[in-house]
């Protein structure tokens, strides 16, 4: 099986795939769209990118590419912990006073908010497609005196120095990667505690109280909702999809009850996948070893 992950090397999204599938071909693509695109076009089996984070939510440009671009089905999910550090490249001093620029992800920087307010209120920030992209800026540039936030396994690859280490703001940070892939391969994940359906559906135009009525259909079936979440159609604003998650396996019976009773009320429904959900934790403890190698 050939994987493709968000990269380069020494991402979390690697450390997710690696978690799963440690011994298929791993392709890493500079940002989440070439990623997604390299499995449609079946230049890989599976892409694994981030779906959400628990601090600052949704990785939109996951999702909406899921949604608007791609019928590339959610096949497997893992959960990875995130662990934020300062990287410096060692040449360069790990005085934070001294330090200029930060370099990484969106979603890393936000994660890291109020440390590098503190700390770091002067440094310039730059956004990078990744936290392993941003590591390697820093490798590349020894002459500037900047830093990446990253994870240890990124430092170890492109020789930084931790200048300070968990910087990020809340404990218990963790992000849900998934496995989407069209390829009828084997699955992904075999055995899983958890199974979840992720469906997107839209409301009809002429009934607000449609929303209670979808959700009346998961309830009265006694099926546990995990997540439900709007994002824009694109079509104009106050227009919106739900992205529901079910915990829930595809069956035969209650899951498409729900579908063909919303369809019957005027809605729009689309699966986005029915997964096997593990903590990466739960697979293999070579995990820990990836994202602290000590
Ligand atoms: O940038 C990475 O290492 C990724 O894999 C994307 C990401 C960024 C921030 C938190 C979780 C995943």
């Amino acid at each position: 099986m050939k994987v493709g992950y968000l990269g380069p090397q020494g991402s979390f999204t690697e450390v997710a795939a690696k978690a799963v599938m440690p011994d298929s071909e791993r392709s890493s693509f500079p940002t989440i769209p070439s990623c997604m695109e390299a499995a449609a076009e079946h230049e890989v089996d599976i892409a694994v990118v981030p779906l959400e984070n628990a601090i600052e939510g949704s990785v939109n440009m996951t999702l909406d590419y899921l949604i608007h671009k791609h019928e590339l089905p959610i096949t497997a999910e893992v959960t990875v912990p995130i662990e934020q550090h300062l990287l410096v490249h060692p040449d360069r001093t790990n005085n934070l006073e001294q330090i200029t620029d930060v370099y990484s992800h969106p979603q890393a920087i936000a994660q890291c908010h109020e440390f590098i307010q503190r700390e770091l209120p002067n440094a310039r920030i730059h956004y990078t497609n990744s936290t392993s992209a941003a590591a390697l800026e820093i490798q590349e540039n020894p002459e500037r005196n900047a830093a990446a936030v990253a994870n240890l396994l990124a430092a170890g690859t492109y020789g930084l120095t931790p200048a300070r280490e968990n910087i990020h703001d809340y404990g218990n940070n963790h992000t849900r990667f998934v496995f989407v892939s069209d390829s009828k391969k084997e699955p992904v994940l075999k055995e899983a505690k958890t199974h979840k359906t992720t469906m997107v559906i839209t409301l009809p135009s002429d009934y607000s109280g449609a929303l209670h009525q979808v959700l009346s259909a998961f309830s009265w079936r006694k099926l546990n909702l995990t997540k439900i979440e709007s994002r824009p159609m694109k079509t104009g604003i106050g227009n919106y999809f739900f992205v529901i998650d079910v915990e829930k396996e595809m069956d035969d019976v209650l899951l498409p009850g729900v579908i063909a009773e919303v369809e019957a009320l005027g809605c729009g429904v689309r699966v986005l996948g029915s997964y096997p959900c593990l903590l990466s934790s739960e697979i293999d403890h070579t995990n820990k070893k990836e994202l602290s190698p000590k």
